[in-house]
């Protein structure tokens, strides 16, 4: 049953060639386990990822950039690279105000002071040193007084060196938001942001973005969004200072400037955390609207009339074609944002979001129209006039070539009779009006998968993974570990033998109360070791740290998903590793998704099988007692069902039961009440005593050639 550490390496794909699977050793042996026929060969066609460019495609990664023209956003020079030293001791202090606020929206501010300390300057005297403060800080306060910042007393100090964070210094962020980064200790930027922010802050162009999971999309998108929002800011404070206009006109805090849609609560909920993190100190509000939550406290929310929203399409369309006026007036959104794009047209279960594109000022860009296309009074300053910007993002956005193409030769039109329906991402895109020289920066590699991430696979019987499962979660599971499985019914069933077993774990699907959803996601993030096992709802975008673990019960249904659960670890540069239980009908699925991923090794999880014994004996008890708990609760609930109705047809249940029926039943009882009794009292002496093999060699696992993450891992149980 168990199976030898062993590793298998794969011929890495050269260029774009992808291995055929007859040339690989791993997958030939999967695929003479069980190769399904009716499979692509090598059909990059067919190919579930066969689209996502990658690193080898002519059009992905920076190459596809397009030259950037700043000359008409007026923005500051780049910073020369002599005066790289010089800065590099310079040293800012940032005042920190507590934080929130009662509605959960974003005002707070922040203030920041600077000392500069020259390199090797000893002589520099301490009245020289506090005149340079005071300097320092009043160019400050003139910065942020034209920027029209709040700035408030309440604050706590935080030193951060600069030097620390040069690399920043390209991308030519608004002061406010250097502040924010120093403040989250981001040292640098992440490559997507290094690429994104130009184009869509400094270009103004759209965007489509493809990144490996964990990293840093979201602020790929959210920091060119804040970037604009101050930058107009800016643009109005000097307005008034010339003209003596009011700022309002423009630069309006009133209206909805961006809106960002999520495939998932959880994910809006993070997002919107997010960029609150980001915008602390800027004075604009970021509200979160999704399902699950009362629709009144939403509705309170929107009366604050935040700037930014992210949403589930479902909710967001409710209270639109409500007629929520400030979900309504569109006329001043300047950014529209889909996160985890391709989700959004899969299953075809978004309806909600078409009716929201719709809603979209169709002439996106085309200033007059928007002004008329609402009751709204408030002038539209040639600022917010700029045309509405698109960004589409995630780590497996399957873009044809085709749509590739067009958007580089600028074809890609609005097409006002498109065919109904957004069953791709060009069509979704094209209808919320991206635009023809949209910048597409796809930094996806041919692996797709992060950097650091292991993956791994355990063979085993169907009947058998409940026990490897455990063997993992109990001999391997250090750091937070999610367990994802493909339907309800796996998840209540592994979830209810772990507890038997004496795993806490906390659950998380797509049928439970949003409370009890918010409540699993927050314990599993308290506990550093928590496990949670989860359905696909948690599959995309969640960043929780410090999961170090994703084990995938069941597999996928399709390659894309498999990629963003496995994304749940080795985020933001982390080690993280991913198991898959790999029973003989998965095979071909797993063969055809590895075929996907050109794969330079997938390793066998080095299960030691001296430890599978004790792990059956358990496992075996704790069925029994799950059976009989199971047959207990149904007895149960039946016995009430038949009570509830016949209370509801005012019936009185005769107990037909005769005397000897009765006895024989309260002895039944009796009986499995003690054998459950027993078989609990045997599992808990069992529980008491660690899983111990006898039989562990390093030598043996040093010997295998696996990974330096999986031999730490594996010295770590022993
Ligand atoms: N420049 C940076 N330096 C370090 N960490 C960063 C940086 N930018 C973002 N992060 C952190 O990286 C983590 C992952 O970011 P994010 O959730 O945006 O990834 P993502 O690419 O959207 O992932 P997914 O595809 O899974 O949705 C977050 O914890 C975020 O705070």
């Amino acid at each position: 049953m168990a199976s030898n550490p062993a590793t298998y390496s794969q011929t890495s794909k050269k260029k774009s060639k992808r291995k055929r699977p007859q040339e690989n050793p791993e997958l030939q042996r999967l695929d003479s386990l069980k190769w399904n026929p009716s499979l692509p060969d090598d059909g990059e066609d067919e190919n579930p990822f066969s689209l996502l460019g990658g690193s080898n495609e002519l059009e992905g990664g920076f190459l596809c950039l397009e030259e950037i023209d700043e000359a008409e956003y007026g923005l500051p020079p780049k910073p020369e690279r002599d005066n790289r030293k010089q800065k590099a001791k310079q040293t800012t202090t940032l005042k920190k105000q507590k934080h929130g606020n009662v509605d959960g929206t974003c005002n707070d501010g922040v203030e920041a002071k600077v000392e500069e300390k020259m390199e090797n300057d000893e002589s520099v005297k301490p009245k020289k040193k506090k005149k340079k403060k005071k300097a320092a800080k009043e160019n400050q306060k003139s910065e942020e007084s034209a920027v029209v910042i709040n700035v408030k007393d309440d604050v706590e100090e935080v030193s951060v060196d600069e030097a620390e964070f040069y690399a920043w210094s390209e991308l030519r962020l608004h002061p406010l938001l250097m502040k924010s980064v120093y403040r989250l200790g981001f040292k640098e930027p992440t490559p997507i942001q290094k690429a994104c922010v130009p184009a869509a802050a400094h270009q103004g162009k759209d965007v489509v973005g493809a990144a490996e999971t964990g990293s840093g999309k979201t602020l790929a998108f959210g920091l060119p969004i804040l970037q604009r929002l101050l930058e107009e800011r800016e643009k109005a404070g000097r307005m008034v200072e010339e003209k003596g206009e009011e700022t309002e006109k423009y630069a309006p805090t009133s209206l909805l400037r961006a809106l960002i849609i999520t495939p998932t609560r959880e994910l809006a909920l993070q997002v919107t955390d997010h960029l609150k993190a980001v915008a602390r100190g800027i004075n604009v509000r970021v509200v979160a609207i999704v399902g699950g939550i009362l629709t009144e406290k939403q509705e309170r929310l929107l009366k604050t009339r935040p700037e930014i929203i992210v949403g589930t399409p479902g909710r967001l369309w409710e209270l639109m074609s409500g007629g929520e006026k400030h979900l309504v007036e569109l006329h001043s959104l300047s950014f529209f944002v889909l996160d985890e794009a391709d989700r959004m047209v899969q299953n075809g279960h978004f309806h909600e979001l078409q009716s929201i594109i719709d809603m979209l000022p169709m002439s996106s860009g085309s200033t007059d129209n928007n002004t008329h296309s609402t009751q709204n009074s408030v002038t539209v300053s040639s600022l917010q006039r700029k045309k509405r910007q698109t960004f589409v993002f995630s780590a497996t956005i399957a873009l044809s070539a085709d749509f590739r193409k067009k958007l580089k030769r600028g074809l890609l039109k609005i097409k006002q009779s498109m065919a109904d329906g957004l069953n791709s991402i060009e069509t979704l895109s094209e209808r919320a009006g991206m635009r023809a020289n949209a910048a597409i920066i796809d930094l996806t590699n041919a692996l797709i998968l992060a950097n650091k991430l292991e993956e791994s696979f355990i063979e085993c019987r169907e009947e058998d993974k409940d026990a490897y499962l455990y063997y993992i979660l109990t001999a391997h599971g250090q750091g937070r570990t999610i367990v994802f499985c493909t339907s309800i019914a796996a998840l209540r069933h592994i979830s209810s033998l772990l507890r038997i077993l004496g795993i806490n774990v906390w659950t998380l699907h797509a049928q439970m109360q949003q409370r009890a959803r918010l409540k699993a996601m927050d314990r599993f993030r308290e506990n550093e070791h928590g496990i949670l096992v989860a359905t696909d709802v948690a599959a995309r975008g969640l960043d929780i740290p410090g999961v170090r673990t994703v084990v995938h019960y069941q597999l996928p249904h399709s390659a894309d998903v498999y990629v963003h659960r496995s994304g749940r670890t080795a985020r933001a540069s982390a080690d993280g590793c991913s198991i898959a239980l790999i029973s003989s009908s998965d095979t071909s699925k797993f063969a055809s998704m590895c075929k996907s991923f050109s794969k330079v090794s997938f390793q066998r999880f080095p299960v030691e099988n001296s430890y599978m014994p004790e792990v059956l004996k358990r496992l075996s008890l704790a069925r029994q007692i799950d059976k009989m708990k199971r047959n207990d609760s149904q007895e149960k609930a039946k016995k009430t069902w038949l009570e509830r109705n016949a209370e509801s047809v005012e019936l009185d249940l005769d107990n037909t039961d005769s005397e000897e029926e009765r006895v024989s039943k309260y002895k039944q009882m009796k009986v499995s009440s003690m054998q459950l009794r027993k078989l609990q009292q045997e599992l808990n002496s069992l529980l008491s005593r660690p899983l111990q093999s006898k039989t562990f060699s390093h030598r043996y696992l040093a010997g295998a050639g696996i990974s330096p993450l999986l031999q730490h891992q594996f010295e770590e149980i022993a």
